[in-house]
């Protein structure tokens, strides 16, 4: 059988943040449905790596391919579109707007793609629902406990219907069983929709949830890792 084309792909990725080469000749594949763990130590470069895969940040060198586009070197008006429309991020704090409620954060992607308040707000409850937290979509951030704003985070990142969902340390303030509720969730809702992930962790336990795992060491990843 012929390998899958990958979704997302970086080559030989170098990332120096002043003099601290945080990214040394990273390669990672993500598949379309794909569920891929990033794992590696405090300052392996992880987080760099996802942000460069999700054009937040562009590499000093190598690439990043995203279907047929060359995420390094698209202008800046159609990267943050593709953010809009195809990518979801989740970082370890939620990044909640704290003077919104759950609700309106969630509905506020589908807002900004276009949708009339009415119809956002409906949608985004359709989503809070399926994360569990629809009963507390009038409470603020401030309000709700760690593991219920990061299932209101999820279902932000996931109501425009992105193609991946970038997540960065999503569970990482979490306790065992929060976390357990959170990656449930976002496993269960990309399976249903298709939705590829990358996900970056420290924690074994959360690895398990994905499909397959890639571990970075001093900005690199081994050879047999990639193609695994
Ligand atoms: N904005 C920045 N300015 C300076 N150095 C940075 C910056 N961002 C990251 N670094 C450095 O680059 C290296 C890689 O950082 P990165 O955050 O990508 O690693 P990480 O594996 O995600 O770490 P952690 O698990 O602790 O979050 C580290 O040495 C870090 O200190």
């Amino acid at each position: 059988m012929s390998k899958p084309v990958p979704l997302l792909a970086a080559r030989d990725l170098t990332k120096a943040h002043g003099r601290t080469e945080a990214l040394r000749g990273a390669s990672v594949e993500l598949r379309a449905g794909e569920i891929l763990a990033v794992t590696g130590a405090s300052g392996s470069g992880k987080s760099t790596l996802l942000h460069c895969l999700a054009g937040i940040v562009r590499p000093d060198a190598g690439s990043v391919t995203y279907g047929e586009e060359r995420l390094d070197t698209l202008p800046e008006p159609r990267l943050s579109e593709l953010r809009r429309t195809d990518f979801g991020v989740v970082f370890q704090f939620g990044q909640l707007i704290p003077e919104l409620t759950a609700l309106d954060n969630a509905a506020l992607p589908l807002m900004l793609g276009g949708a009339g308040r009415k119809d956002a707000q409906q949608r985004a409850g359709e989503w809070l629902e399926r994360f569990g937290v629809r009963g507390q979509g009038d409470l603020r951030p401030g309000e709700l406990s760690g593991g219920q704003a990061q299932r209101v985070a999820l279902a932000r990142a996931l109501a425009t219907g992105p193609k991946v969902v970038f997540a960065d340390e999503p569970t990482g303030a979490l306790d065992s069983l929060a976390s357990e509720q959170v990656m449930t969730a976002l496993v269960h809702t990309a399976r249903e929709t298709g939705t590829s992930v990358l996900l970056i962790t420290h924690d074994a336990q959360v690895a398990a949830y994905a499909d397959r795992e890639v571990r970075l060491t001093d900005g690199t990843l081994a050879p047999s890792e990639v193609s695994a």
